[in-house]
């Protein structure tokens, strides 16, 4: 079998296309919806991502402003920059990138982030609602997968889900998605014992560990759903993700390639809550994530 790769370009400039008539729909009533992304240091591949979502605003017609900030500033000043935009009425989403450096706490600074505007959903009130099943901004990475896997109609219901990775930021919301769209589903980490055997059980396997050639054709079921999360690059400067890409499109029966399946839908799904919490603070339009 040789897989559907599944265009995660091309779906996220449909996504981004939906949300840009709600975004035209709140501009006309007067609220130009706006991103805050707060980078601290000059990590190379943050600069690269965050360019990718201040783009992505700006094609959608959005305000963006990036703060680019010292490696060495004091969590007491990152803090206060959060809460000067948590007041700032023209921001209506404010993203702090990850990684931090190693002196200052992600939870201090992501519990700051006004609930409210809090566009990655990474805040604890957020990530309850996930956990509780009633989402106000869902992280933006597993809620981009979701979208690619409903958009190719791929049934998710009663499916043998995997994920592979238990971070706070893919692995965990991705598992808990995957849970509550009716998935059997299993979290496999760096200490699962037999990761081929569970990742054969998969209809749905979704890579989130950040090693390439992890997954291999033979730990895939015929016809599985592959979704790589994994951004990793070569000595030679090449992207590539966590699955063999060339074994593997052999046997599933869709891929996400890297670059081009999930990181744009990650981006556009940014986007997203960031006209949702542009519509929430105003009070106008349905601010649902589906609002039909
Ligand atoms: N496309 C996109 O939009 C995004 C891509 N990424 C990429 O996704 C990847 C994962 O990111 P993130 O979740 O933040 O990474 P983390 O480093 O936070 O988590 C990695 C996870 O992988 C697990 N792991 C490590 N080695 C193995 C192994 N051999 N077998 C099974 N599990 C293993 C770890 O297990 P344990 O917990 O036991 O250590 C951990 O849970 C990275 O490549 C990152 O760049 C991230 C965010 C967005
Ligand atoms: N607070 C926070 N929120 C995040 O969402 C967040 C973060 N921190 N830290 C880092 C990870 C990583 N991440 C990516 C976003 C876009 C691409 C992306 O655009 N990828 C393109 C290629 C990009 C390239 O050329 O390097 C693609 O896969 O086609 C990748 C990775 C968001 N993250």
């Amino acid at each position: 079998m040789t897989a559907q790769i599944i265009d995660g370009k091309a779906i996220a400039e449909q996504v981004r296309g939906e949300w840009k008539k709600r975004a035209d729909a709140l501009k006309a009533q007067g609220v130009l919806p706006g991103l805050a992304v707060i980078i601290v240091g000059d990590n190379p591949a943050s600069k690269v991502y965050v360019r990718n979502k201040v783009r992505a605003c700006h094609d959608v017609g959005l305000h963006s402003e990036v703060h680019e900030l010292p490696a060495d500033i004091t969590e007491a000043m990152l803090l206060k920059q959060i809460q000067d935009l948590n007041a700032n009425p023209d921001i209506h989403g404010i993203l702090v990138q990850l990684p931090l450096p190693d002196h200052i706490s992600d939870d201090k600074v992501l519990e700051t982030i006004d609930v409210e505007k809090d566009v990655d959903g990474f805040h604890l009130y957020n990530l309850g609602a996930l956990v509780a099943g009633n989402t106000v901004f869902p992280p933006c990475t597993p809620y981009g997968v979701q979208c690619l896997i409903e958009h190719t109609n791929i049934p998710i219901e009663g499916q043998n889900a995997v994920v592979v990775g238990r971070s706070n930021i893919v692995g965990k919301p991705m598992a808990l998605m995957l849970l509550h769209k009716g998935a059997t589903v299993s979290i496999c980490t760096s200490k699962t014992r037999d990761l081929a055997f569970y990742t054969r059980l998969a209809d749905i396997l979704v890579v989130a560990v950040g090693r390439p050639g992890l997954i291999t054709a033979d730990m895939v079921k015929e016809g599985a759903a592959v979704l790589d999360v994994g951004i990793n690059r070569t000595d030679e400067g090449k992207l590539v993700g966590d699955v063999d890409f060339e074994s593997v499109k052999e046997k599933a029966g869709h891929i996400t390639p890297v670059p081009g399946g999930v990181g744009p839908m990650t981006i556009s799904m940014l986007v997203a809550n960031t006209v949702l919490a542009a519509e929430r603070l105003s009070g106008l339009g349905s601010g649902k994530l589906q609002d039909t």
